[in-house]
């Protein structure tokens, strides 16, 4: 039997008909080769609202996939909550904001979230906290004021999410298993830092294989270059996928 696809492919590029014609390769037709799309800074930075429409058009958001509008929002509460109102159009299944980001800041974008989405008869865009990024380690993290391990740092921070009504937090492949057991089985757990066996790491300091992490309970895996920067995109998804379980691709 199949599961869903927990594959959302990160589309890195400034290059508006690069990041289209991605999308259109991996995510298009009847048989899409990731359960999601992830756009973010650079993209949203470079091309805002319009560009999104061009290159995530409404025929391929129909097949059901999914969109994760990474803007790593942090600012003060009513900044954060005006930044949600700007984008709860674009129907974002995920948008992120940074835990750090504290109780106040998160329970105003959750609220922005419901208010809106409802105003607009549009489904509620899940919140996820950003938590301690996965290209820190020890050393880095240490290096920002935050003693300690990084896993004490992402289980604080994800805490303080669940505890201000987010869906679920970013983490690294490395922090899944005591999250999944403290948060339950419907905690979003966003994975990045993921590496298919032979890939190579990059900037990325935790990092684990997409079946590894699966196994371990995350519930979507990020991956960004071993998908866009392969020879053939679709053919890089598509093992991906099959690799954690998914047969239908
Ligand atoms: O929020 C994220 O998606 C994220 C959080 C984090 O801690 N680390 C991290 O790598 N990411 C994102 O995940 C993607 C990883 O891309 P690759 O390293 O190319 O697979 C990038 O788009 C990052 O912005």
């Amino acid at each position: 039997m199949s599961r869903p696809n927990p594959v959302y492919c990160a589309v890195d590029t400034v290059d508006l008909a690069e990041a289209a014609t991605l999308i259109r390769r991996i995510a298009g037709g009847a048989r899409p080769a990731v359960g999601g799309v992830k756009l973010g800074l650079e993209f949203f930075l470079a091309h805002g609202a319009p560009g999104v429409r061009y290159a995530f058009p409404d025929p391929v958001r129909l097949t059901g996939i999914g969109f994760f509008l990474d803007l790593k929002l942090h600012d003060i509460p009513n900044t954060v909550a005006g930044g949600i109102r700007a984008v709860v159009d674009l129907a974002p299944t995920y948008i992120t904001l940074h835990a750090a980001g504290g109780r106040a800041m998160m329970r105003a974008a959750v609220e922005e979230t419901g208010a809106q989405a409802l105003k607009r008869g549009l489904p509620r865009p899940r919140l996820l906290g950003v938590t301690v990024l996965t290209s820190l380690d020890d050393d880095d993290l240490a290096a920002t004021g935050v003693g300690g391990a990084p896993s004490d740092q992402v289980r604080r921070l994800a805490l303080l999410a669940r505890e201000s009504g987010l869906d679920g937090v970013i983490c690294s492949p490395h922090e899944i298993a005591p999250l999944r057991q403290e948060c339950g089985p419907g905690f979003v757990l966003m994975v990045p830092g993921i590496r298919p066996q032979g890939s190579a790491a990059g900037d990325q300091k935790r990092v684990m294989t997409p079946r590894q992490a699966v196994a371990l309970g995350a519930s979507h895996l990020v991956v960004g270059r071993p998908i866009s920067q392969a020879s053939d995109p679709r053919a890089a998804a598509e093992a991906i996928a099959r690799d954690v379980g998914v047969n239908d691709v």
